[in-house]
């Protein structure tokens, strides 16, 4: 009973005993911190010298493996180059040898034509000779029928006046009984004493002797007037028989009109011939070209009309066949169409006017100079093959170089360098109006160009996005860097250039956010990946947004009165993270909510118009954006920043125009860029001391050059060579940035850590712990 009185009886510990346990337990516990503390140090410094190792073996042998490539690549493209220039020299000569050869065949045709003119010629002079002759002979012979004639008419007349007299001698007879005396005196006039001489009787002397004489006349006229209807038979008659000698002019007449028959009737079976063929050429040339017609679209689509499509065993024909067919009608057209042109000629008498194409074609055709026609036109399509092998080379080696540029930035990007990308934009309507020209050229993905005085200069980059490029081509490879941010990187992406280069319609993008640059869609990329990913991560986001204003950080949260007292200092901790102390940091739990705040915060930066930018930015912009980011799996925490900074850009009073309150501002703007070249400078040529200090921007990126974040750097320039010294300085300030190495890290706890973290956190606050926070 008494026990059990006891075991009821509650125990009381004195008040100064129960704070001394309480004490002494909380003096444990700060012990128990204290080694966690170290061990989790201790934890951090193996893991970090594990990974450091881990990553300079990874990077030396990816290192010695694209080396390895490259030189086999190299070597690849040698031959290649060694191949070509080979394979150019053998066709150069080969074409050199039938470009000769053909001079040689152009110069014999040349000299063919020149013969044969000079035959045509002579034998339009022969027959012009022959034509006169001919003419001259007709003349003649002209003349001598008319003689004939005149002959014949005076026959005639004789004949006419004889038979008078033998009219007169029958009267004579009749009157003979009275009239003797008198008729023998009539007769005697007449005839003459050649009938008193013979003897015979006074009435029949002159009547025989008329006889005669009119058969005399009679015989010569029959003669004359078959030698003439001879003579007009012959012109009737092709080929008239020769049965008496006859006089040569007639015999030439004679030939001449034989051969004119001859020509005119062969001419007219040419003539007849010509035609046919004019029709039968018309017809093939129909028929080719109807053909030829049907079958085009059959080549055209070959794959289309299959067998079973087609019935009709011409279109079933396989598809090579139907080009040897195609191949046959198109030279068949070809040679009606020439025959055609050939026959018009002939017909109308002219002569045929070839243009080179086509003596060529016609050349071709020729038996003798077939053969060196179709070599050249082989050696034509070999040099087609030819070029065609070398736009590939060409095209293989600029790949394979933008290969190695590609590589040879991922090798970079695993050593912890910082990323550089060039942006050119385009000219402006100031630089266009002033008659600027473009020396700034994008040659490759990763090169650009510029025009100086002393001849062209090429800059290397990690990515160059010429002046077409769009807000969406530039951001396509920063989502890499937002995931890294929500992985537990520290990530700094900035921009960089001279004044009105671009840098702020890059990062923010234009004033109505039709092109929303890198921040505005940074926001989106963050809240699309963590809403990618909700089943396995919870994340928090919060941010920041402060100006560098003439010197002085100002949050640009705070406005009015308090803008002003408001004291932001830049620290760094323990890791070496950057954060800004004293400015407002906001949570954001969607993407619309962090860009009303980036709305917010741009109104209240300085922004005037100066004479190369209306809007000018007089302040470096600094977005902090904080990502904390729990696995739901294993209770793991990571803590990412994301500082998106605008640089103001440098620029020159004179040509910036700025006084007073304007001057102020480029002059601390300059400077703290000068102190940001200083780093830059600095770090790439690993010198020992790096110059962070000297400006307050400088020590807002100290994390992001030479530190521990990814960083990207955006350089953007102006296209104009009115801007040439300052885009070369600026291109010679990324270059340099390009060889600064960062040692980026993932800020990860474990789940254990995290815990404990929260209970420090709590117990600082003098909040009630509870076990299961333990
Ligand atoms: N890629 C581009 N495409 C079209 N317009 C552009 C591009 N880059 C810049 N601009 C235009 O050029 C002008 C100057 O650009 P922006 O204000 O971004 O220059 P900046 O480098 O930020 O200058 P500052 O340092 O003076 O602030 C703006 O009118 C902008 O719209």
């Amino acid at each position: 009973m008494k026990a059990e009185k006891a075991m009821d009886a509650k125990i009381y510990i004195p008040y100064e005993s129960a704070e001394f346990c309480i004490m002494q337990i909380a003096g444990d516990m700060q012990t128990m911190k204290n080694k966690h503390q170290e061990m989790v140090q201790e934890l951090e410094e193996n893991y970090r010298i594990a990974s450091r190792e881990n990553q300079e073996r990874t990077v030396q042998t990816i290192c010695s493996h694209y080396q390895n490539k490259l030189h086999a690549l190299k070597r690849i493209l040698d031959l290649y180059q060694e191949k070509v220039e080979k394979k150019n020299s053998h066709w150069e000569e080969r074409i050199n040898s039938v470009s000769r050869q053909n001079e040689t065949l152009q110069e014999d045709l040349r000299a063919e034509k020149n013969r044969s003119r000079e035959e045509a010629l002579q034998w339009q002079r022969e027959k012009n000779k022959m034509l006169e002759l001919f003419s001259t002979r007709l003349d003649l012979l002209h003349s001598h029928q008319a003689s004939t004639l005149q002959e014949l008419q005076m026959a005639r007349e004789e004949v006419g006046k004889v038979q008078e007299m033998l009219k007169t001698s029958s009267q004579v007879e009749n009157q003979q009984q009275d009239l003797s005396t008198e008729a023998g005196h009539a007769l005697d006039n007449v005839y003459g004493p050649v009938h008193q001489t013979e003897g015979c009787s006074d009435t029949e002397l002159p009547l025989e002797g008329a006889q005669a004489r009119l058969e005399e006349l009679k015989e010569s006229l029959y003669k004359r007037e078959r030698e003439i209807t001879e003579l007009l038979d012959a012109e009737q008659t092709p080929i008239p028989p020769i049965p008496v000698a006859q006089p040569p002019c007639a015999v030439l007449l004679r030939t001449v009109v034989e051969k004119a028959h001859h020509v005119c009737s062969k001419v007219s079976e040419a003539r007849l011939l010509l035609d046919h063929m004019l029709e039968d050429n018309c017809v093939a040339l129909a028929q080719a070209r109807d053909i030829l017609d049907h079958m085009s679209p059959i080549t055209e689509d070959d794959t289309n009309c299959k067998e079973e499509d087609n019935p009709d065993p011409e279109w079933s024909d396989s598809s090579d066949e139907r080009a040897s067919k195609l191949l046959l009608l198109q030279e068949t057209l070809r040679e009606c169409e020439i025959t055609q042109m050939a026959l018009d000629c002939i017909r109308v008498g002219a002569s045929p006017s070839l243009s080179a194409p086509e003596l060529e074609e016609i050349l071709v055709k020729g038996e003798g100079v077939k053969s060196v026609c179709q070599q050249f036109l082989i050696l034509q399509d070999q040099m087609k093959q030819l070029r065609e092998e070398n736009r590939q080379l060409v095209e293989n080696y600029t790949s394979e170089r933008i290969m190695r540029k590609k590589y040879y930035n991922m090798v970079n990007d695993m050593k912890g360098k910082i990323r550089v990308y060039c942006r050119i934009r385009p000219m402006c309507w100031a630089e266009t109006a002033q008659g600027g020209a473009i020396i700034v050229e994008r040659l490759d993905q990763y090169s650009v160009s510029v025009v100086t005085p002393r001849g062209l200069r090429e800059f290397q980059f990690d990515q160059v996005f010429s002046e077409e490029s769009s807000q969406e081509d530039v951001f396509q490879d920063i989502n890499r860097l937002i995931q890294s941010a929500i992985d537990g990187y520290n990530v700094c992406i900035f921009a960089y250039g001279q004044t009105g280069s671009g840098k702020t319609f890059s990062m923010v993008g234009d004033r109505d956010q039709r092109n929303p640059g890198i921040m505005p869609r940074a926001f989106n990329a963050i809240f699309d990946i963590i809403q990618e990913n909700a089943t396995k991560f919870e994340c928090k986001v919060s941010a920041y947004m402060l100006e560098l204003y003439n010197d002085r950080l100002q949050d640009l949260f705070v406005s009015g009165a308090g803008a002003q007292t408001r004291r932001v200092e830049i620290k760094r901790n323990r890791k070496g993270l950057v954060f800004a102390q004293g400015a407002e940091t906001k949570e954001a739990s969607s993407a619309g909510e962090l860009f009303a705040m980036f709305q917010q915060a741009c109104a209240s930066r300085h922004i005037t118009a100066t004479k190369m930018n209306v809007e000018s930015s007089r302040s470096h912009l600094i977005i902090g954006i904080m990502l904390e980011s729990r696995n739901l799996t294993n209770g793991s925490v990571s803590f990412g920043k994301l500082s998106l900074v605008d640089l103001a850009g440098s620029e020159r009073a004179a040509k910036t125009g700025a006084r007073d309150d304007q001057l102020k501002e480029a002059t601390s703007i300059n400077k703290s860029l000068s102190a940001l070249g200083d780093v830059i400078s600095a770090l790439s040529l690993e010198l020992p001391h790096i110059p962070y200090r000297n400006s307050k921007l400088t020590q807002i990126m100290q994390d992001s050059l030479g530190g521990n974040a990814k960083t990207l750097m955006i350089v953007n320039v102006s296209p104009c060579d009115c801007n040439l010294e300052e885009t070369l300085t600026s291109l010679t300030y990324a270059t340099r940035v390009k060889a600064i190495t960062n040692s980026a890290q993932r800020n990860l706890e474990s789940k254990e850590i995290a815990q404990l973290k929260e209970v420090i956190l709590k117990l600082k606050a003098g909040q009630p712990v509870d076990d299961v926070d333990i």
